[in-house]
């Protein structure tokens, strides 16, 4: 049951792919030999019919007694379904019906282009009705040759235009048919009578050569037996209009011979080139059917969601307590009665979390005033988390958050299995969590385009990551979509390890695909600005403006392979701790990210960043301009809301997954999906145990300034700060580059190459793990000996 529930997702990621009724070349083969098999079917059943019918008679009326044996060669089938077109329908033209059912069946099949079949279908039914109509008037007493519906639709013609008027009819529709259908002209007709004709005289001359002959018809003689090539051919003032072998190369030549000259010219007209309308990629999907970037791992299967745990099982969803609300009802109303707050109406709705309750002041109370008794509603009600929205958008009311006694967790099982996240047509659906109403809330990341996540420590930002890519594991199949994954903490997203071939993406030559090295992230950051630019050159040499045109002109075969044309994945980059990466890295990882967050949307690279300290050198201006698409879990205080948020909230909220989602307008309070540890080791698990691409996705080489650790670095390509940065680091005998940063205001990069360079010096040691690096030079004087030295040689 579970497992069904998630297969509709698996359709929606095709659902995806629409426009328009497609079915697959494996769909058209089984579809075709089926009517190829059934049109067979109908042709033996109907000529059986046309010698059993009458024996057969009898056992229509008993098609379910087994007793009763029919003499049609298809059985009681034959018999039924022969009587039903041919005595009840159409008569004998009903083989038409079984030969268009096995030419429609014959296209399938074979691939060829459906628009010629569909006017075969037309044709053949007016040709149908129109032979069903001539028996019935020609044939009014047999019911075998016009059918039913040929005798009725004679009647009716008969009473309507008479005899003569419906053997006009049908002499028209009959002109009709030939000149349209089969292009014949009476030029033609008239041609050929003459052909036959002269036919007919040159046998008849030929074989009795005393028979007088006109010059005309002479040539016409002589015309014939020099095709037999019995005579010679006498040179003749005429037109030779001799159809030449270049017929077959659809060239048709005309020989003509001038009189005086006899010199043959051969005039040469060539004939209309076929058009080809059928171009490389409609051969190519009629050969291969439509690129299908699943198809190396086609029997992945999606993670079933009995992998999740059903965390209410035992309560059965939110429980109400009546008493609790009506003590929270009563005591609002008495709070805002001693500030003269009158209340014309109040309605409570329960959320997993929060309740709210939305009142209607009297009119002429001014919706500031309770906005300012936030505190003393919070005091009255002794509750922490309290938050009043007034007005609430888009309603005339006044709310009031107060968070249950008992909350409710809100399982990622339920989520991933509500027809909201099934049947959400979107790129990169996220499950985040429910709503205060208790509704499934599922947005697009892809429209985001770009996710800041901040909290307090402890307040369920790792659950929420680990919820948004849950989601994406439940509804992407591993060729759509790959992870970066940057966890300076080492901890957090180490599970997702085990789905390095399927999900993750890397730099070429790294072991682990997940970074927890800052001094990494730059260059993977960087290589993500690469692929970002390749990207945006195979968009503009396709002509299309983003990833999913570009995915479906892909699939389409419209662009070519060899001109380096590939599936592309969404490429979701995630950040675990941000404040840190800032803190280590500043500008260098500032810069690429900006970058990325500005132009990477449309060529579907998406980024996620979570961050515990939300304070302004961490989101900074650039970067908070490009995220709009924000999530606060509970913070500690007013400043760190305004700074995620740009509005207070977040510090109002109770924790453990509680939090507010904006897309750059209204605030919604939501309860986090939950999802732990445990849960996601076993979904990871079950998509790592299964085949997987020989590698993880590679992202684009890039060669770091930093790259240059090897030891010959050259005098003259030293930092200008490398003296300074040597005399700190023999002043504070200590060889780190943090230290470096701190003195000189060095980004980590750059601290870290100097240091480098000090080691290339002989100024400090070797790398050394966590403990900083040992110093070689004991003092000022032997650094400025060192120095000195290297300068003079
Ligand atoms: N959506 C949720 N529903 C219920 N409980 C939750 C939810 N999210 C988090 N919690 C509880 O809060 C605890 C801490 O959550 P989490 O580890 O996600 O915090 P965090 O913000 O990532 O902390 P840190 O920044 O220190 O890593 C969880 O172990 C869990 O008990």
């Amino acid at each position: 049951m579970a497992n069904k529930k998630i297969s509709p997702k698996k359709n929606g990621t095709t659902k995806s792919k629409k426009p328009g009724f497609k079915i697959s070349r494996q769909q058209k083969v089984v579809l075709g030999s089926f009517l190829m098999l059934l049109g067979i079917a109908l042709f033996i059943a109907f000529i059986s019919f046309l010698f059993n019918w009458q024996a057969d008679q009898s056992t229509l009326n008993e098609l379910g007694n087994r007793e009763v044996v029919a003499k049609n060669w298809m059985s009681k089938f034959g018999a039924a379904i022969s009587d039903f077109f041919i005595y009840k329908g159409f008569g004998i033209s009903a083989f038409i019906v079984a030969g268009l059912i096995t030419v429609s069946g014959v296209y399938l099949f074979f691939g060829y282009q459906l628009k010629n079949l569909f006017l075969y279908w037309f044709w053949g039914v007016l040709l149908m009705l129109w032979w069903a109509v001539f028996f019935g008037f020609f044939a009014e007493q047999s019911g075998l040759l016009g059918g039913r519906i040929g005798f009725e639709l004679n009647d009716y013609l008969q009473d309507y235009i008479g005899f003569v008027g419906t053997l006009l009819l049908l002499t028209f529709l009959l002109i009709t048919y030939l000149a349209i259908r089969l292009k014949i002209s009476p030029e033609m007709v008239g041609q050929y009578l003459k052909n036959q004709k002269k036919e007919i005289k040159t046998d008849f001359d030929s074989s009795n050569p005393s028979a007088k002959i006109t010059s005309e018809e002479k040539d016409w003689v002589s015309e014939a037996i020099k095709e037999k090539g019995k005579i010679k051919e006498e040179p003749k003032t005429k037109i030779d209009f001799s159809i030449s072998e270049e017929k077959k190369k659809e060239t048709s030549k005309s020989k003509v011979a001038s009189p005086e000259a006899e010199v043959q010219m051969e005039v040469e007209t060539p004939e209309e080139e076929e058009q080809e309308i059928d171009t490389l990629s409609s051969k190519l999907i009629r050969d291969f059917g439509e690129f299908d970037p699943t198809l190396e791992l086609k029997n992945y299967k999606w993670p079933t969601i009995d992998l999740l745990k059903d965390y209410n099982i035992n309560s059965g969803g939110i429980t109400v307590d009546q008493e609790e609300l009506e003590e929270n009802k009563n005591k609002i109303v008495e709070t805002l009665k001693n500030y003269k707050i009158e209340i014309a109406q109040i309605k409570a709705t329960v959320g997993p979390t929060v309740t709210l309750y939305e009142i209607v002041p009297e009119a002429g109370i001014r919706i500031s005033k309770i906005k300012n008794l936030e505190d003393d509603i919070a005091l009255s009600l002794s509750a922490l988390g309290i938050r009043i929205i007034a007005p609430i958008p888009g309603k005339g009311t006044i709310g009031i958050e107060v968070p249950n006694k008992n909350s409710t967790i809100v399982s990622m099982r339920s989520v991933i299995a509500s027809p909201k996240f099934q049947n959400a047509e979107m790129e990169l659906p996220l499950a985040l969590g429910k709503t205060i109403s208790n509704e499934t809330f599922v947005v697009d990341l892809a429209k985001m385009p770009h996710l800041l996540m901040a909290g307090a420590t402890g307040q369920g930002k790792s659950v929420g990551l680990n919820a948004i890519l849950a989601s994406l594991l439940y509804c992407k199949h591993p060729a759509e979509v790959k992870f970066v994954l940057v966890d300076p903490k080492k901890v957090e997203l180490t599970l997702f390890n085990k789905i390095e071939r399927h999900y993750l993406a890397k730099l070429p030559n790294t072991d682990d695909a997940i970074i927890t090295d800052n001094a990494k992230v730059i260059n993977t950051l960087n290589s993500l600005c690469i692929e970002m630019d390749d990207r945006y050159n195979l968009l503009k040499d396709a002509m299309v403006r983003n990833i999913k045109e570009y995915n479906v002109k892909f699939k389409a075969r419209k662009l070519n392979p060899e001109n380096g044309h590939k599936f592309l994945p969404y490429i979701v980059l995630v950040i675990d701790e941000f404040a840190d990466l800032i803190m280590t890295a500043g500008k260098e990882v500032e810069t690429p990210i900006a970058r990325l967050a500005q132009l990477a949307r449309a060529i579907g690279i998406h980024l996620i960043i979570a961050t515990q300290r939300p304070s302004v050198n961490v989101i900074t201006g650039i970067i908070k301009a490009n995220f709009p698409a924000r999530i606060a879990f509970r913070v500690t205080s007013k400043i760190d809301s305004r700074t995620i948020l740009d509005s207070s909230g977040a510090d109002q909220l109770i924790g453990r997954g509680d939090m507010l989602f904006t897309q750059g307008n209204d605030l919604i309070r939501l309860q986090c999906a939950f999802v732990d540890t445990p849960e996601i080791e076993k979904i990871t698990e079950f998509i790592g145990s299964q085949k997987a691409y020989p590698d993880a996705h590679l992202l684009p080489e890039y060669d770091g300034e930093e790259s240059g650790t090897s030891l010959d670095i050259d005098v003259s390509e030293r930092d200008k700060l490398f003296r300074e940065a040597a005399e700190t680091i023999v002043v504070a005998q200590q060889g780190s580059a943090s230290l470096l940063q701190r003195k000189l205001k060095l980004g980590y990069n750059r601290a870290g190459r100097i240091i480098d360079q000090l080691e290339a010096a002989g100024i400090v040691g070797p790398f050394e793990g966590s403990k900083a690096r040992q110093v070689l030079i004991s003092d000022m004087v032997s650094l400025d000996r060192l120095l000195n030295d290297e300068i003079n040689n």
